[in-house]
Order: structure tokens, then C-alpha cells, then sequence
């Protein structure tokens, strides 16, 4: 299997300590990744450096064979991103805002684009509204489906399904899933729910206080750890992570 993402030896230091220590990151062609760990482990930071939106202190970063930072631009044509702490504007009506992304994209039909999207994620009913009007999980969907537009050969989320119910979650994994099933999108995917991870991705990688600690399909994860699924390595992990930190005086 080809690798549309391949990250080496990557590495972040921070003014209060090293948040990346070394990660190595392999996404083949149409993989769904899921990307876990406790809070302040590293993934957030581990996900900008592979969009070359973090410079690393070390490490490459290449997208479908183009090595980053110079060959940024044409690799992230192939890239979307999306998490729930971009902002999306007030002032615009959503069906406008993900025209004008489709646009930007080059795609030849930015209408037919916005209207798959907005059905695939359910929110058919929302093209009109304006960016005042909806709810955070709302907003989140809309991030969701501009990062979807332009069909991408890799689709980067932070945490998508965090600000959703359980039922509009429901709707994204479906929708991503869909998605990858149809397009050969691979997905990486950072998630504190061990349960939809489980569900979504076909091999994960934990991260602990900026280190890969596990590496592979969740069954193989939790037979490494020997516990019974992702939710007890996780517990497990953040107390280790916890114990180690208080050991480590920062
Ligand atoms: N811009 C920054 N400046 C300084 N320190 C940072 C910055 N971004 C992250 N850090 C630190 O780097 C470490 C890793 O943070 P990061 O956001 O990558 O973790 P995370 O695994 O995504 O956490 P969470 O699950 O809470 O989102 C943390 O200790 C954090 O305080």
C-alpha cells in the first residue's frame, strides 16, 4: 500500500518541555488512523507539523511523495482539515461560505459539491442559515464538510466528534466512513471516544507524554497491554502519563 502520509522522526519543543519526542507516522492510501492519547500528549501538535502548520525542531514530513515545507502548497491540495476550534465566519449564509471554499479549491461545480456534502452529514436543512445561527456541533459539521469538498486523498480531523450528541456523531462516522469507502479517503483521526475509534479506524496510534507507546489494530493494542479494549489501554496510558509526570518535575 502506498503511503499518502509519512511522518519520521518528528520532534516539538515547547518554552515548558518537548511535546513531540520522535514520532514516526505512516498513513497508506485510503487507511482510517486513529491518533490517541491523554490530554497534552502530543497529537494536536503531532497533526500541525504533518500539515506544515507547526515547523519541527526535527523530523520530515512528506504527502503522497511531496516533502514539506517545500512542496506545502501542492501537497495540501490533495489535504482537508478539520477540527472544532476553527472558526467559521458569522456574516455568511453556510451554503455561500462552502461555495466559496469549492471555489478556492478549483472545483468545477462548487454547487453540486456544497449540496452532497450538507446531505451526507445531514444538515441539508441548514444551507441557508447564517454562521450566527448554529449551534457548535452545527459548525462543526459545516468545518467537516468544507474539509470534504475537493474530495481529498487525506482527510486530517482534531477531535471531530467532540462538541456532537451521540446521534450527529453517529452521523459523522457513517458520513466519514462513506466517504473513505467511496473516495479512498484516508482519514487521521485524533478522538478522546476509544469506543468510535474502534468503530472508525483500522489501526491506531497512542501517544504518551510525545512518544508512539502502541501501534497497530485495536485488538492487537489491547492484547499487547492486556486489557479488555482502547478505553483500559487508554486509563491505563494516562495514569502512566500522570505518574510520570508528577515524577518529572517540569
Ligand atoms: N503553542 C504552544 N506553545 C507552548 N506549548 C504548547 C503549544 N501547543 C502545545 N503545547 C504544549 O505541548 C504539549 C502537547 O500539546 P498538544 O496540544 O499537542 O496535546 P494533545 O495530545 O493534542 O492534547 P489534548 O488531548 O488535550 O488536545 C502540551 O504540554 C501543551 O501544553
Amino acid at each position: 500500500m502506498s503511503a499518502v502520509l509519512k511522518a519520521t522522526g518528528l520532534v516539538k519543543n515547547y518554552r515548558r518541555g518537548r511535546a513531540v519526542d520522535g514520532v514516526d507516522l505512516v498513513v497508506g492510501d485510503g487507511e482510517r488512523i486513529g491518533l490517541l492519547g491523554p490530554n497534552g500528549a502530543g497529537k494536536t501538535t503531532t497533526l500541525l507539523m504533518c500539515l506544515g502548520m507547526v515547523t519541527p525542531d526535527a523530523g520530515t514530513v512528506e504527502i503522497l511523495g511531496r516533502r514539506l515545507p517545500r512542496r506545502r502548497a501542492s501537497a495540501m491540495s490533495e489535504v482537508g482539515f478539520a477540527a472544532g476550534y476553527l472558526p467559521l465566519p458569522n456574516a455568511v449564509r453556510v451554503n455561500e461560505y462552502l461555495r466559496m471554499f469549492g471555489r478556492l479549491y478549483g472545483l468545477r461545480r462548487p454547487d453540486v459539491a456544497t449540496r452532497e456534502g450538507l446531505e451526507r452529514f445531514g444538515i441539508g436543512h441548514l444551507e441557508k442559515a447564517m454562521g450566527t445561527e448554529l449551534s457548535s456541533g452545527q459548525k462543526t459539521l459545516v468545518g467537516i464538510i468544507k474539509a470534504t469538498l475537493h474530495r481529498p486523498r487525506l482527510l486530517v480531523l482534531d477531535e471531530p466528534t467532540a462538541s456532537l450528541d451521540p446521534d450527529v456523531a453517529l452521523r459523522v462516522r457513517t458520513g466519514l466512513a462513506e466517504l473513505s469507502a467511496a473516495n479512498g479517503t484516508a482519514l487521521l483521526v485524533t478522538s478522546h471516544n476509544m469506543a468510535e475509534v474502534e468503530r472508525l479506524c483500522e489501526r491506531v496510534t497512542f501517544l504518551s507524554r510525545g512518544r508512539v507507546v502502541a501501534h497497530g489494530t485495536p485488538e492487537e493494542i489491547s492484547r499487547t497491554f492486556d486489557r479488555d479494549g482502547l478505553e483500559e489501554v487508554f486509563l491505563h496510558l494516562a495514569e502512566l502519563q500522570h505518574k510520570n509526570s508528577e515524577e518529572v518535575p517540569a
